[in-house]
């Protein structure tokens, strides 16, 4: 009988196009890698940020594996002896083509695990390694936020991983089951996924005790383990609202599972129905929390990544915290953001959208938003002239293979009529310079 393989081995991803909806790390990791290869590394090091079994393991292995690169891993014990760190500092360049590999690329996982009192300069010793290295090194890390991974921080290109969502999990089980040859039933995967909270590696180890050595899963085959992790976003809000301390508040946001992106527009909605009794109580909650958006803001314009605490501190205790805070009932209403369902609702029409503008601002030489600003109203326009529509509308449809419903929600026009007869009179078309 063959050993047992641990499935979340056996089906680990070995190419990024395997690893489920991480596209825009997936992007980050490419243009830094090449900007190595082309001698001209934009950082030294990048961090992949993100909760527990979302792939940044897996993501720092695909990326090497289909790059042609040796992975060098490093450990918190390498760096207390300082020995093996001093090695690849002063290893020699030549080794990685040994192998036919293209050179090595040196991975740190999970460095926010490195208990820095007992590790003493081993952050120290990770910064000058990052400084020194001629190879690519990739951080992993859960929580990297505490001041004092700042240093570390500051020397690498921070790139955040999005924790799974259902569907992405989803996905991938079924893939599983259908590679092992199990016929799992669609309540048992749902159950499954519903209870990893994101993690993907939960889920899968969730699988495999449940459904290995069977023919048929069943729901009733599935019993998943309450975890820590497994806050949903309703016990996330209830717990912020109904905090009476700062600690007690904040402490939502330790939480593996914790999405603060997501966590704003809960928060945002549900307050003033929470507070909906006390005026002071809501304007002070909504204060904190464009406090914390302009904190966000900050970030992301200037990469001071060190601002996180407080910006998950006005998100969560500042909406606690509140003058006049009315009694709550037990388990305060809370409702679905509106600007979610909102977002799921016109999900696809955005991605047509996104794909016009962006074609266009490669075909133009302008910014995406110039041609959001400025393109599509006069395309918007264009689509309801007579002159123009039909012309338009079909090139666009043949440029972007867009069906005519498509091309007109992308557009927001509607009801438009391309079948051509006694329309859009060429002979009074304008000429544009350049077609
Ligand atoms: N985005 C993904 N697509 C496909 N499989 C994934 C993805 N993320 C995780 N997995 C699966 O989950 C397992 C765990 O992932 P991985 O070790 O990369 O997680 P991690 O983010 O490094 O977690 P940790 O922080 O706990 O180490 C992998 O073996 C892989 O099978």
């Amino acid at each position: 009988m063959s050993r047992k393989i641990p499935w979340i081995e056996k089906y680990r991803p070995r190419k990024l196009s395997e690893v489920v909806n991480q596209e825009e790390a997936k992007k980050a990791l490419l243009d830094w890698i090449n900007s190595w290869e082309k001698g001209k590394p934009s950082r030294k090091a990048v961090m992949l940020v993100g909760s527990p079994g979302t792939g940044k393991t897996t993501l720092a292995y695909a990326l090497a594996n289909e790059k042609g690169y040796e992975v060098l891993e490093l450990n918190a014990s390498d760096v207390r002896t300082g020995e093996r760190i001093r090695q690849i500092i002063g290893g020699s360049m030549k080794m990685g083509s040994l192998f036919g590999f293209r050179g090595r690329i040196i991975l740190f996982d999970e460095v926010d695990g490195l208990n820095v009192r007992e590790d003493r300069g081993g952050l120290a010793a990770i910064v000058e390694l990052i400084r020194e290295s001629t190879w690519p090194i990739i951080m992993t890390a859960n929580n990297p936020w505490d001041p004092k991974f700042r240093e570390l921080r500051d020397e690498a290109e921070v790139i955040q991983l999005k924790p799974l969502r259902e569907n992405d999990i989803l996905t991938i089980l079924r893939r599983i089951c259908n590679n092992e040859g199990i016929k799992c039933e669609e309540d048992a995967l749902k159950l499954i996924a519903e209870a990893s909270g994101g993690d993907v590696r939960a889920a899968i180890n969730d699988l495999q005790a449940a459904a290995e050595g069977k023919k048929v899963l069943t729901k009733d085959d599935v019993t998943v383990t309450e975890r820590a992790h497994q806050f949903d976003m309703f016990k996330v809000l209830d717990k912020v609202f109904h905090a009476r301390r700062f600690d007690e508040a904040r402490s939502v946001t330790f939480l593996p599972s914790f999405d603060w992106e997501n966590y704003y527009p809960w928060a945002l909605d549900n307050i003033p129905s929470v507070y909906a009794k006390s005026i002071e109580a809501v304007s002070d909650a909504f204060d904190n929390l464009s406090l914390s958006d302009v904190v966000k803001g900050r970030i992301t314009k200037t990469q001071e990544w060190e601002l996180m605490p407080y910006m998950l501190e006005l998100m969560t205790a500042g909406v606690a915290l509140v003058r006049n805070k009315p009694p709550l009932p037990r388990f305060a209403r809370l409702s679905f953001p509106e600007r979610i369902r909102l977002m799921a609702k016109t999900k696809e029409i955005r991605q047509l959208r996104d794909a016009l503008i962006n074609r266009l601002r490669v075909e133009l030489h302008v910014s995406s938003s110039e041609v959001s600003l400025y393109y599509i109203p006069l395309l918007r326009l264009m689509a309801t002239s007579d002159t123009f529509k039909k012309k338009l509308l079909e090139r666009l449809m043949k440029i972007m293979g867009y069906s005519l419903e498509s091309v007109e929600k992308t557009l927001g026009v509607g009801g438009v009529n391309t079948s051509g007869e006694g329309e859009g009179d060429q002979r009074k078309s304008p000429k544009r310079p350049g077609g």
